[in-house]
């Protein structure tokens, strides 16, 4: 199983690479990957597992995160209330942002990654709005689009398919600068 230790932290090359697509079918090591990467997640959101295991709480998992350069995400957002489905439980592979609101967003308490062990305080702004193509582990296609929270937690994962840190997009002078494109949720 994957734990914090599979997981490579800022400095580790693969976290600044662009990584590769996959073709179809995906190999059995590729399969047994995007089962691993959701059940990290679920793991971590395990109120004993994570406290077992000693992780941490993840929404999202990018394949580079453990040193393997491939267009592979794992998503797992949960829903509003207790009992609620996942908003999102999802590997997507080979996601690409077709088409974007001009609208951004941002959280309000800045993000984190489980890649950086540090905070690094300011507005991360994202697109608000996205239109995704992406195909599941069997292969099939998809076109959908998400909005506010669901669309940052893809951005950023997708940011690490092209090697890019959430940090880089905060502006260094002015971290909590706004312009009034922004909406700042969470
Ligand atoms: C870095 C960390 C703080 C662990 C962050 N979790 C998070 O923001 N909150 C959270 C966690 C849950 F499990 C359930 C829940 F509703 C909220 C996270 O998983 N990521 C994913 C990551 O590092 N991917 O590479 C960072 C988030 C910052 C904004 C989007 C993803
Ligand atoms: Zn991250």
């Amino acid at each position: 199983m994957i734990t914090m230790d599979d997981i490579v932290r800022e400095g580790h090359p693969a976290l600044r690479e662009k990584a590769a697509e996959l073709t179809f079918p995906l190999t059995k090591e590729e399969m047994i990957l995007a089962n691993d990467m959701m059940t990290f997640l679920k793991n971590s959101q395990d109120p004993e597992l994570s406290e077992q295991y000693e992780l941490r709480a993840g929404v999202g998992l990018a394949a580079p995160q453990l040193a393997i350069s491939k267009r592979m995400i794992a998503l797992l957002i949960p829903g509003e209330y207790e009992d609620d489905p996942p908003e999102i439980e999802e590997v997507m592979i080979n996601p690409k942002i077709v088409s974007h609101s001009v609208e951004g967003v941002c959280l309000k308490e800045g993000e984190g990654c489980l890649s950086v062990d540090r905070e690094v305080p300011g507005f991360v702004v994202r697109h608000s709005r996205i239109t995704l193509t992406y195909q599941d582990v069997t292969g099939k296609s998809y076109k959908k689009r998400y909005k506010g929270y669901n669309a940052i937690v893809i951005q950023h994962e997708i940011d690490h398919l092209n090697g890019v840190m959430f940090y880089d997009h905060i502006n260094e002078k002015e971290p909590f600068e706004l312009d009034d494109q922004v909406s700042v949720i969470g």
